[in-house]
């Protein structure tokens, strides 16, 4: 088989409060975070947002301790998962390649070259399917491979999604079950995932299989856990002024807590390490929430992170894929049947169609925020709770 690795994909996330900003610039350069029609328009807006965002930012990764764990998690993840392969008779390297900050996909690949590899396994760490997580890391791949033809003579096969592996579930079960045991009356308990959002565009318009796949890893989490609780699906995290998939967590919450609810377990449902929308967000910004409406027994779940069952879950899901057929990064958006990414390099200048609506559309934002800056004396993305 020659020399085996395992890719893993990951958002990544500041190490320090310094690395905030070009993080934050980062994640809105990219094309599949900020949808824009115009290329050259990207990286200005991406500089003006993450420097309006850095303060907010800075102060939620403080409350955390001043840095994302995602880092140190990932490599706890990726020993691991290394130890439980061997164990199954099945060596491999393993590589972490982060979209937004280091270690980036790009020294992964290059470590991959230098490395001699000659299969390689492509495991996003996201077990659900979103143009603006693993999809932004596959066209990266993509764009990589097109560029550098030695890359041809490895031979890859990717894993677009895997959240109905069997592992999996049965570790989110488990950390479920574990943690409703813990209140007095556990059938009484209200059973709340909260995924991270991403604007409704992206699953009306572009075919982003991301709620569908949501729901469905709900239902079988649900089913493996085999209790009878109430549950509910929400979604956070959600920023800038567009509409998010509905409902949301806090709005979620908030009805929950004035129909009676008082005892509830929140599940973060769209990540497998903490980080700081399961630290901050959910621990502190939520609990606050619920215990605002009466829900005074508010618990969370914890992340997956190098959970035993998980990581054995993981190790089959890459033996599996190893001896099946390889899946290249360009079947991916087949498989994912509808999903258009981003069309930036499809873009034709003159007046097509797009390009009029695009500029009445921008037209339009700069006639409203001047009225908004006009009444209210704040500009638009104060108004719209960017800043
Ligand atoms: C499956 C998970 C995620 C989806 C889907 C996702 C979409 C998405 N995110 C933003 C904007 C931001 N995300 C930020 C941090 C962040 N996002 C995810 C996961 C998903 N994002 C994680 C795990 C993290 C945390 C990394 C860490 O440091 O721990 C941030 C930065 C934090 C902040 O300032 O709030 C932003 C901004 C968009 C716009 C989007 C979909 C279009
Ligand atoms: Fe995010």
């Amino acid at each position: 088989m020659g020399r085996v690795g395992v890719l893993l994909l990951n958002l990544g996330g500041p190490d320090r409060l310094e690395d905030v900003r070009p993080f934050l610039f980062n994640l809105f350069a990219d094309p599949e975070i900020i949808r824009l029609p115009f290329p050259w328009l990207q990286k200005p807006l991406a500089w003006w947002i993450s420097t309006v965002r850095t303060k907010r930012s800075q102060e939620n990764y403080k409350q955390i301790g001043g840095s994302s764990p995602l880092r140190r998690i990932t490599e706890a993840q990726a020993q691991a998962l290394q130890a439980r392969l061997e164990e199954k008779g099945q060596p491999t390297q393993m590589y972490i390649g982060m979209r937004y900050w280091h270690p980036f996909t790009e020294e992964a690949i290059a470590r991959i070259k230098r490395d001699g590899i000659d299969r390689l396994v492509i495991l996003p760490l996201y077990p659900q399917f979103s143009i603006s997580t693993s999809g932004s890391s596959f066209r990266l791949l993509q764009q990589m491979w097109l560029e550098d033809p030695k890359l041809n003579s490895i031979e890859y096969t990717v894993i677009p999604s895997w959240y109905k592996q069997p592992g999996y579930l049965q570790a989110m079960a488990q950390l479920i079950a574990q943690e409703l045991d813990g209140f007095s009356n556990p059938d009484a308990v209200h059973v709340f995932f909260s995924a991270h959002g991403v604007p409704k565009s992206y699953v009306e318009e572009a075919g982003d299989p991301y709620q569908q796949e949501i729901e469905e890893c709900t239902a079988l989490i649900m089913q493996t856990l085999n209790r009878p609780n109430s549950y509910t699906l929400a979604y956070q995290s959600r920023v800038g002024p567009v509409e998010w998939l509905q409902p949301y967590t806090e709005d979620a919450i908030q009805e929950l807590g004035q129909q009676g609810v008082q005892d509830m377990v929140v599940v973060p449902i769209s990540f497998v390490s903490e980080h700081i929308e399961t630290l901050q967000e959910i621990d502190m910004e939520y609990r606050e929430v619920a215990e605002s409406v009466g829900i005074h027994n508010f618990r969370r779940v914890p992340a997956l992170n190098t959970h035993t069952q998980f990581i054995d879950g993981m190790a089959d899901l890459t033996i599996e894929a190893l001896n099946s057929p390889s899946v290249k990064l360009s079947q991916v958006s087949q498989m994912k049947k509808r999903v258009k990414m981003y069309p930036q390099e499809r873009w034709q200048w003159g007046m097509t169609t797009s390009a009029e609506i695009w500029n009445g559309r921008i037209a339009m934002l700069g006639f409203i925020a001047l009225i908004i800056e006009l009444i209210t004396g704040k500009g638009l993305l104060h108004a719209v709770g960017i800043l």
